[in-house]
């Protein structure tokens, strides 16, 4: 495809949120033949801010976390939810796609899966093709976690300048992102400079369970003629610098169930006669990884790819510090001190996380019980060049080895509940390119190239099945608390995260090449 293309020489002050930006005076910047969109896109997504905090709100409001059986129908209703707003905002050939039932491990056999929602805005054969990726669902969380605030209610904190709720950087604020964009680009005149295809799942912090099935499916059919996918579903490094994010660690997440009485039983009358199944699962547990955060299976870190002199070098210029890491996690816990040893192992090492048992004993009080059936969850965080299913049998023979290792009476299981591969690719493209400009445009600098330590598990499919590039174009900081208590996405980076979008939509339809 081409776009004719013009030089238009830029000499603007553009404001960006509530402070003045120079960013670029005289500056040569590449435009499309049309009138040069940004100062009055961005001047509407100031203007329409307060409605966009506003949508924001009712999103949050609604429940929807996937790994909750309880809650699917909240999944769901935000599935509608946000249909209503691709329609009103004029996307069109909106579809739910329904993905069946959900595989075991599952408590009800029939719960159905979570839909997709695809839409398009524009399909213009002369304009490029961009698919935007993002999810719907959230984590669980509740106010008696630690929140303080209900998590499920967006709370904007106008002194920080922040907003509260679960969801509000993962993923459900640079989701909502997207919609302003294209709605800020109709309202103040102009064409969106590509065609737009929205592809928003509500299973992907349950490990995107049946999107691969739909991405395969639909390749050539409604994402056919795609140029690039574009996931913004992550975070900054620290809290000043954007990024541009190339790489992501997979994830294979586990359960190790383990069983004996036929009912939770009273410690008193059964402590030291029974086998005790939580006694089993803390050795079971307990032999996976040590404190220091080495994995303790066998196999597993001989499946890591060398460190080479050139990746070590990528690791030099990186803006990150030992603080950015202890503000992020409150705390000064960190295994290691060294920044660029702390990335490494964020980004190109495995690692193995205890989650949680189900069946546990876990609330305030003294409960002298015994439980029943407890179930340990874990997972393990996947780099180059481990192989999955390798992986899984490891981890099922160590659990099993060490469980019959203790000649217990009780009954053990390890198994898979979900994968989702690791990624990693080269941002030097087109799609990188015009985001690093659009960056440049609104931040006023050059965002560092990193590797995130999280996972999106449909990454690599997009890039197989549709034979693109993707860019991960993140939103919100490093400390916004995803997956933890008091989750926040603070307004500036809501409002220039837009803006940012908004830009690189026009650097990419404008750019040579895909
Ligand atoms: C990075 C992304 N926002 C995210 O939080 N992904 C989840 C996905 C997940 C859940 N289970 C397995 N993968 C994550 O990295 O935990
Ligand atoms: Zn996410
Ligand atoms: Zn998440």
């Amino acid at each position: 495809m081409s776009v004719r293309l013009t030089l238009a020489t830029v000499s603007k002050v553009i404001r960006v949120g509530s402070s003045l930006n120079l960013v670029s005076q005289n500056r040569k910047i590449m435009s499309s033949a049309a009138e040069f969109p940004y100062g009055k896109v961005f001047a509407k997504i100031d203007e329409l801010k307060p409605q966009f905090i506003d949508t924001l709100g009712k999103a949050v409001k609604i429940p929807a976390v996937s790994g909750d059986e309880s809650l699917r129908p909240m999944v769901v209703r935000k599935a509608h939810f946000l249909v209503g707003e691709l329609q009103r905002i004029g996307f069109t050939d909106i579809q739910l796609k329904h993905l069946g039932t959900q595989p075991p491990p599952v408590e009800d056999e029939n719960l159905q899966l979570p839909p997709v929602v695809l839409s398009r805005y524009g399909n213009d054969p002369k304009k490029k093709t961009i698919v935007v990726y993002g999810h719907y669902d959230v984590q669980p969380a509740s106010f008696e976690d630690g929140w303080d605030t209900e998590p499920f209610e967006l709370y904007v904190d106008e002194e920080k300048q922040l907003m509260r709720a679960r969801g509000s950087t993962d993923d459900t604020g640079p989701v909502i992102g997207w919609f302003n964009v294209v709605q800020a680009y109709k309202e103040s005149g102009f064409e969106l400079p590509v065609n737009l295809i929205t592809c928003f799942e509500g299973m992907e912090e349950s490990g995107s369970i049946g999107l691969d099935g739909l991405i395969v499916e639909e390749a050539d059919k409604y994402f056919k003629g795609t140029d690039a996918v574009c996931i913004s579903d992550n975070y900054w490094l620290g809290t000043t610098k954007p990024v541009l994010t190339y790489g992501l660690r997979g994830c294979n997440y586990y359960q190790t169930t383990i069983e004996g009485p036929g009912a939770d039983l009273h410690s008193g009358i059964f402590g030291g006669i029974i086998a005790e199944p939580m006694v089993d699962l803390v050795q079971v547990l307990g032999s996976l990884v040590d404190s220091k955060g080495k994995i303790l299976i066998d196999g597993v870190d001989d499946m890591v790819a060398p460190l080479t002199e050139k990746e070590a070098k990528l690791y030099d210029g990186i803006d990150f510090t030992l603080d950015d890491l202890n503000a992020a996690s409150g705390s000064d816990t960190s295994l290691y001190k060294n920044p660029k040893d702390i990335l490494m192992h964020r980004w190109r090492y495995p690692s193995l996380s205890l989650h949680g048992v189900e069946g546990a004993f876990s609330s305030q009080g003294a409960k002298t019980v015994v439980p029943a059936k407890v179930h340990g969850k874990f997972s393990i965080r996947t780099v180059p060049d481990m192989d999955s299913e390798k992986l899984n049998k490891l981890v099922i023979a160590h659990c099993d080895k060490v469980f019959s290792k203790l000649e217990s009476p009780n009954t053990c299981k390890t198994e898979l509940i979900h994968d989702g591969d690791y990624w990693i690719s080269d941002p030097n493209n087109t799609s990188f390119t015009a985001a690093s400009k659009a960056t440049e445009l609104v931040y006023g600098v050059s965002p560092d190239l990193t590797r995130e330590g999280g996972s999106i598990p449909i990454t690599l499919t997009f890039e197989q099945q549709l034979k693109t590039s993707v860019l991960l174009l993140p939103m919100g900081r490093g400390d916004d608390g995803a997956h933890s208590v008091n989750e926040k996405l603070d307004i500036s980076n809501y409002v220039n995260g837009m803006k940012t979008m908004a830009a690189y939509l026009h650097y990419y339809a404008v750019a040579e090449g895909k």
